[in-house]
C-alpha cells in the first residue's frame, strides 16, 4: 500500500524512568525521517505523561498498550481511551496475543475496546494472528478471518483503525514465517476488509509484528500489503529500532 509505513515499538511490561533515554535517542536517531515513516511507541502506561513531554516536537508518537471497554467508573486497575488521551496517547495496541491468551481477552472484548478507542480520537492498533496449532492445522487464513469479523469494529472512520498480524508462534522466538507465508496472510487480510468495509477498506493499514530486527525489516516491509511493523523487543534498544525505522525511509523512497 501507499503512504508512510508505520513502524510502532511495543515496549510491553518494560521501562522504569530510567528508561526514558532511549525514547530520547529514539527520537533524536529519527528527527531526519520524513513523510516517509510514521513513528510510534507504547511505553508502559506510568511513563505515558512523561513521555508525551520529552517528545513534544519530535517525529515520535505515542500509544497506550491497552484500553478499557468501559468509559469510567468502578473498573479498579483499568485505564480508559480518555485517560490515554489525556497522557499524551494518539494510538493503542488492542487484542495482542499476550492479553487475548493470558487474561482470556475475546473477540467481542477487543471490539468493544476498540469502539472507545476510535470514540475518544485514538487509532486502535487491533493485533490478530494465528496460534501455533491453528498453523500446524491449516487454519491460519480462518482464524485472521474471524478475528476481522468479530474483533474489529464496522467503524467508518478507518483511518483510526490499524491491523496488526502478527502470528503467536513469531512473537519473541526469533522465527518469522515465510516472506511468502506473510505476502499471503497480508493480501489475505486485504481481501477481507474489502468485503467488509468496501473501497474504503484499502486505506486500513496492515502491520506485521513477530521477531522483527533490523535484519528482516526491509525485505518484510518490501512486501507489497505491508504497511509497517509492530515490534517488540528490538524497540527497546533505540539504535536496533531506529534502524528499523531507516530501512523502512529506504523501502519507500526506493518505490
Ligand atoms: O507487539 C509486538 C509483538 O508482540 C512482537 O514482539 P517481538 O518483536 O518481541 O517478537
Amino acid at each position: 500500500m501507499t503512504g508512510p509505513y508505520l513502524i510502532a515499538g511495543n515496549w510491553k511490561m518494560n521501562g522504569l524512568n530510567s528508561s526514558l533515554a532511549v525514547l530520547e535517542e529514539t527520537a533524536r536517531s529519527c528527527e531526519h525521517l520524513n513523510e516517509e515513516v510514521d513513528v510510534v511507541v507504547f511505553p508502559p502506561a506510568t511513563l505515558l505523561a512523561v513521555s508525551s513531554i520529552l517528545l513534544k516536537d519530535t517525529r515520535v508518537q505515542l500509544g497506550g498498550q491497552d484500553c478499557s471497554s468501559e468509559v469510567s467508573g468502578a473498573f479498579t486497575g483499568e485505564i480508559s481511551a480518555s485517560m490515554l488521551k489525556d497522557a499524551g496517547a494518539k494510538f493503542v495496541i488492542l487484542g495482542h496475543s499476550e492479553r487475548r491468551q493470558r487474561h482470556a481477552e475475546s473477540d467481542d472484548l477487543v471490539r468493544r475496546k476498540a469502539i472507545q478507542a476510535v470514540q475518544e480520537g485514538l487509532k486502535a492498533v487491533i493485533c490478530i494472528g494465528e496460534i501455533a496449532q491453528e498453523k500446524a492445522d491449516g487454519k491460519t487464513l480462518a482464524a485472521v478471518s474471524d478475528q476481522i469479523l468479530y474483533s474489529v469494529p464496522r467503524t467508518s472512520a478507518v483511518d483510526q483503525i490499524v491491523i496488526a498480524y502478527e502470528p503467536k508462534w513469531a512473537i519473541g522466538t526469533g522465527v518469522t514465517p515465510t516472506l511468502d507465508e506473510i505476502a499471503v496472510v497480508h493480501k489475505h487480510i486485504r481481501v477481507e476488509l474489502l468485503a467488509h468495509w468496501g473501497e474504503s477498506g484499502r486505506g486500513i493499514r496492515i502491520l506485521y509484528g513477530g521477531s522483527v530486527k533490523p535484519s528482516n525489516a526491509t525485505e518484510i516491509l518490501a512486501i507489497s500489503e505491508v504497511g509497517g511493523l509492530l515490534v517488540g523487543g528490538a524497540s527497546l534498544d533505540a539504535k536496533q529500532f531506529s534502524a528499523i525505522c531507516e530501512h523502512g525511509r529506504s523501502v519507500r523512497a526506493a518505490a
